[in-house]
């Protein structure tokens, strides 16, 4: 394991150069891995391990769209696909990757195949952490690990395609075999990450629900409506308050900050920008410091995993969460988005219905 700085922090990281993909072939030869669920990490997971040689299988409900993906990308019923409980039995390493919700739901159907000796994967801590609102409690004598791809799977696939990788985080709940380190870091390196970085449940959960609330998700969305809906109180047309809020730094400036930090993003704009930059960034930070405490409490406090089991739990969640997203396709703002992305000098031209 590497000890490396970050900002003078020293963390453990597991790179591929000590952790090859033969070592993580050799650790896990004798393993049956069965992929629970084949939503949005499923396909992701089972794909990438099926391509590098690993020994998969896929348990999912029959009689679902999802159920008909799997068979579309290959697995077979009866031979590498099967309903869910046929495959737990089955397996040796159970990766539960169920939506969290639906983990609770199943959790009563899944335990009794949860052997002595088998172990219990998550790319959550969402289960293990909360266990008291989710009952998901495994018993004593099972491996309990977690590889949390930080990423979407449609990402860990299409990088892992690319010859590239996601990197993703790692952790041990319950050691019961002595092998819980090894097999935990040869499947993180099968389903295609790049680094891992180490962690545990609790701390993967609390700091993934805070990112995703926040700046990586909520809080983005957020400002972009802000700042949009201030342009355009002020008369600004559509195009103009959606390149200045969102075109402009999803294409020119982002890729720049990924390339090398916010203060080479920074460097590369005018001064003008610099010095405006420098003295509001202050100003957002202290009016939104006050929300990100109350989102880190909110989820200590385990109100914002109970939100997600009441709400995802519905029998037509599904439904309400679609129609939620359409009314943010549906907005001014994003419209205006879509024309604009049909103008981007590489696209063949509008978008048009
Ligand atoms: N979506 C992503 O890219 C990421 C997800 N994760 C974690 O990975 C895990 C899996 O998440 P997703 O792939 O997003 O899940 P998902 O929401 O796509 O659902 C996965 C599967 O659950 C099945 N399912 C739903 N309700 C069910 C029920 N009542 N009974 C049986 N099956 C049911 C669906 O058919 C689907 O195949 C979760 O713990 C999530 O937090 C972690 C990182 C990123
Ligand atoms: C993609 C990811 O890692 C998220 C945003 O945390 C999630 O889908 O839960
Ligand atoms: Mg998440
Ligand atoms: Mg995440």
């Amino acid at each position: 394991m590497a000890k490396l700085n970050f900002g003078g922090v020293e963390e453990n990281v597991v790179t591929r150069e000590e952790f090859p993909l033969e070592k993580a072939r050799e650790v896990l030869k004798d393993e049956t891995i069965a992929i629970i669920g084949y939503g949005v990490q499923g396909p992701g997971q089972s794909l990438n391990l099926r391509d590098n040689g690993f020994n998969v299988i896929v348990g999912q409900r029959q009689n679902s769209k999802t159920w008909d993906k799997a068979v579309a990308d290959g697995w077979v019923p009866g031979e590498t696909l099967f309903p869910i409980e046929e495959a737990a039995e089955k397996a040796t390493i159970i990766q539960y990757l169920l939506s969290d919700a639906a983990q609770i739901a199943v959790w009563p159907k899944l335990k009794p195949h949860l052997t002595s000796g088998k172990a219990l994967y998550f790319s959550h801590g969402f289960g293990i952490t909360y266990h008291e609102r989710t009952g998901i409690v495994p018993p004593a004598d099972v491996d309990v690990i977690l590889v949390a791809p930080k990423g979407s799977g449609t990402s860990l696939r299409r990088l892992f395609l690319e010859g590239r990788g996601l990197n993703s985080s790692y952790a041990i709940y319950q050691d019961a075999t002595g092998r819980a380190k090894e097999r935990v870091v040869a499947l993180g390196i099968g389903v295609g990450s790049g680094y891992l970085f180490e962690t545990t449940f609790q701390k993967e959960v609390y700091s993934d629900l805070t990112g995703e609330r926040g700046t990586l998700m909520g809080a983005i969305q957020g400002i972009f409506e802000a700042q949009y809906t201030v342009l355009r109180e002020n008369g600004h047309s559509p195009s103009e308050a959606f390149n200045e809020t969102v075109e402009e730094l999803t294409q020119s400036l982002m890729p720049l900050v990924a390339e090398n930090g916010m203060d080479w993003m920074y460097a590369n704009c005018s001064t003008t920008a610099q010095r405006g930059a420098l003295d509001w960034k202050n100003k957002f930070r202290d009016a939104v410091k006050p929300v990100f405490k109350d989102l880190y409490s909110s989820v200590a406090a385990g109100e914002e995993a109970q939100r997600s089991i009441d709400t995802n739990s519905q029998p037509d969640y599904r439904e309400k969460l679609d129609a939620e997203l359409k009314e943010l396709h549906d907005s001014e703002m994003w419209q205006a988005g879509r024309t604009v992305r049909g103008l981007r000098p590489e696209s063949e031209g509008v978008e048009i219905d």
